[in-house]
């Protein structure tokens, strides 16, 4: 299999697509973002980097991050997390709050927004927001070996001032009991974890420990990632999670800011970015260039 013909191939066809999807508005700073860029980058299991496209372009993660955040949360608190979070696809929106009433402020799972202002509650406990960030930025880090990651304080900034609806989820677990911090400090943690930046080659790096691989990074037990990577595979693109397994056969997790992380366990870290959205508010063309990558590869896990 030569896949950086592959790899290339599938860049030039997305670079030629004329239907990109939407940038993500409600972020002021996002909206700013160039539709036309396109980057992946692949790591394998030998240590072997690929990559194709804009893949020293820097991004905003978003919903990527809470990926890390969530191990880092169960690395503190283990499996008391499910106490306050679920692990069911919502079958909604990521924003949405209607499930949230019917179910007493306990989020369906830790990727829509709700679960991860909950998973993000609770490694901030015990430590300053700066305290906690840092904790975050050092997991991640580590995971990527690139001390150069940081988080873009504009976008924080900009979704600090617009985030209405995270302040409403937070307000809404908060009057269940469901958030041990003031909103606006859990929030602030929540918005600078989103607005963590990083490039495809950087992303691709830092999901290498969840791949359970035996020369990668271990950040968390096989049986964590194990469990991190089925999460992925049924909430991890929000009501677009059932098509994205459909389509794709692995586990992935995607961001606003265009960005999806995909695991094929065993094999590969792959990162995809594109900044126009579809109507999940999954990168459109990342998820139709990791279609395309799974089937050429035949690395869905379904065989
Ligand atoms: N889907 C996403 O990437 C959403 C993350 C974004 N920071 C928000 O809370 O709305």
């Amino acid at each position: 299999m030569d896949l950086t013909a592959i790899l290339n191939g599938i860049t030039d066809d997305m670079a030629a697509r004329p239907d990109r999807g939407a940038v993500a508005r409600y972020i002021p700073q996002l909206a700013n973002v160039d539709p036309d860029q396109f980057a992946m980058s692949i790591c394998l299991a030998d240590g072997t980097q690929l990559s194709a496209g804009d893949a020293q372009v820097p991004f905003s993660i978003q919903s990527v991050s809470k990926v890390f955040s969530l191990a880092l949360a169960l690395g503190r608190v283990g499996d008391n997390l499910w106490t306050r979070v679920g692990r069911e696809p919502s079958g909604q929106a990521f924003d949405s709050i209607l499930l949230l009433e019917q179910e007493k402020g306990r989020p369906r799972n830790p990727f829509i927004n709700a679960g991860a202002i909950v998973t993000t509650d609770t490694y901030l406990e015990g430590h300053s927001p700066a305290e906690a960030l840092g904790g975050l930025m050092r997991f991640i880090r580590e995971a990527a070996d690139d001390d150069s990651i940081h988080i873009d304080e504009d976008v924080a900034r900009s979704e600090i001032a617009t985030g209405h609806r995270n302040f409403a989820l937070a307000h809404y677990m908060q009057s269940h009991g469901n958030l041990r911090h003031a909103p606006e400090l859990t929030l602030g943690t929540y918005f600078h974890q989103c607005a963590v930046a990083m490039n495809t080659d950087q992303l691709a790096r830092a999901g290498r420990f969840l791949m359970n691989a035996p020369d990668m990074p271990r950040m968390v037990s096989d049986g964590r990632v194990r469990r991190i990577n089925a999460l992925m595979l049924t909430c991890g693109q929000y009501d677009g999670s059932g098509d994205f397994a459909y389509r794709v056969g692995l586990p992935g997790k995607s961001g606003v800011g265009g960005g999806i992380l995909v695991i094929a366990p065993g094999k590969a870290s792959i990162a995809v970015w594109s900044p126009g959205l579809n109507d999940y508010g999954n990168s459109h063309l990342g998820t139709i260039a990791v279609e395309v990558l799974a089937r050429k590869t035949g690395w869905s896990i379904f065989g």
